[in-house]
């Protein structure tokens, strides 16, 4: 079971040729929060919009658990789109806007969860009786994602769902994803510009540019790897998708200890409020590691304040002209560790050799 899609369409645009838009894609949004990135202009919107039934295109094919839905009108369909700008009705307030899904909705019979509970994860319960022209982009946002839900549809299509938020609170609203999608089986697709937010949210990835799908695999591989490819030069901080299973809960200082994916024994000690502590011990969480926040040493530090210690080995060894960026391996995943050139000299690091990784608790 998953979404399927062959695409072919240009888009008219300034261009004399037009804007290819050519994909032919499984997707596993059964098992997987889809994240979709690419730089701007490369066919993210587009794609999600043809997905929705949005689209024009003649040339096109959506199935989705088997079930064909290229031809249905956006009301029909299985998925809601939701764009940035979030478009509620201006001349109702905040809660007529989200009853009206409920009330007029065709699949608002399914949902799971309550309306209250709905309002009180997207912390929307001072805003009800505002007016929508009063609110922030922020706010807008966020309201439009409980309309989502409340939606009752299945696949959900976010397309920089939260750019208005400042980090604080979007960090909040993308890990209730992977949540809503364990607990609920709901399925997402999120479309982002910042490796950083996907790593947070989405377990799998599609890498589109110039209207092409040039890579889609687990988070941890593309995103890490991109990272390296790209390290330091495309205006992204580089960042590490790790993928693990919380072992053990250590309540007294509400924290989790993650067994990290792959032939490793290694554990890394985790928040449990950021990473929805609720969840079921066995589950999967996904962590995002900045590069900047990993420091190395060469021998095993001890008595030190710094909680996560893994040993990992270097594999590559990049300079760029403000900073170094070190690619290490544990097992068969990838760790990014940026430091500054002087500690690159000091510490006179060679590919092989055996090192220490530190970060703070994550
Ligand atoms: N309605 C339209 N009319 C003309 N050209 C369009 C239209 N929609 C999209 N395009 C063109 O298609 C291409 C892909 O646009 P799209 O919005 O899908 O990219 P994107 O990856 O989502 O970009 P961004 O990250 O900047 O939002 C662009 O060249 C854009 O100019």
């Amino acid at each position: 079971m998953s979404l399927t899609i062959k695409l072919s369409h240009i888009i008219e645009n300034k261009t004399q040729q037009g804007f290819m838009l050519d994909v032919e894609v499984s997707l596993p949004v059964n098992s997987h929060v889809v994240g979709v990135f690419g730089e701007s202009g490369a066919g993210k919107s587009s794609l999600l919009k043809h997905i929705a039934g949005i689209g024009q295109a003649k040339q096109k094919k959506i199935h989705y658990n088997n079930d064909d839905i290229t031809a249905l009108l956006p009301e029909n369909s299985p998925c809601c789109y939701q764009n940035q700008q979030g478009f509620l009705f201006p001349h109702l307030t905040v809660k007529e806007n989200l009853l009206l899904i409920l009330t007029h909705g065709n699949f608002s019979s399914a949902i799971p969860f309550s309306f209250d509970e709905v309002v009180n994860w997207c912390n929307l319960s001072t805003l009800l009786e505002q007016n929508v022209s009063t609110l922030s982009g922020g706010e807008i946002q966020r309201i439009a994602f409980a309309r989502s839900l409340l939606s009752g549809k299945s696949l959900i299509l976010l397309d920089e769902p939260f750019s208005a938020l400042d980090w604080q609170a979007r960090e909040k609203m993308l890990r209730m994803i992977p949540w809503l999608n364990s607990h609920y089986a709901i399925e997402f697709i999120i479309v982002s510009h910042s490796l950083r937010e996907l790593s947070l949210v989405a377990s799998y990835v599609v890498l589109l540019k110039q209207g092409k799908v040039l890579k889609q695999g687990l988070s941890n591989e593309i995103i890490t790897r991109f990272s390296t490819e790209h390290g330091g030069e495309n205006g992204q901080q580089a960042v590490t998708a790790l993928r693990g299973k919380v072992v053990e809960r250590l309540e007294k200082y509400q924290l989790l200890n993650v067994l990290l994916d792959g032939e490793t024994e290694q554990t890394v000690t985790v928040h449990a409020d950021k990473h929805m502590s609720e969840i079921a011990p066995s589950n999967s969480v996904l962590l995002s590691l900045n590069a900047n926040k990993v420091s190395l040493s060469k021998t095993k530090p001890s008595m030190t304040s710094i909680v996560n210690l893994l040993e990992v080995k270097v594999a590559k060894i990049e300079r760029f002209s403000s900073h170094a960026l070190i690619t290490l391996t544990l097992n068969e995943q990838l760790i990014l560790a940026e430091i500054s050139l002087m500690s690159l000299d000091k510490l006179t690091l060679a590919v092989d050799e055996q090192v220490y990784a530190q970060f703070k608790v994550l």
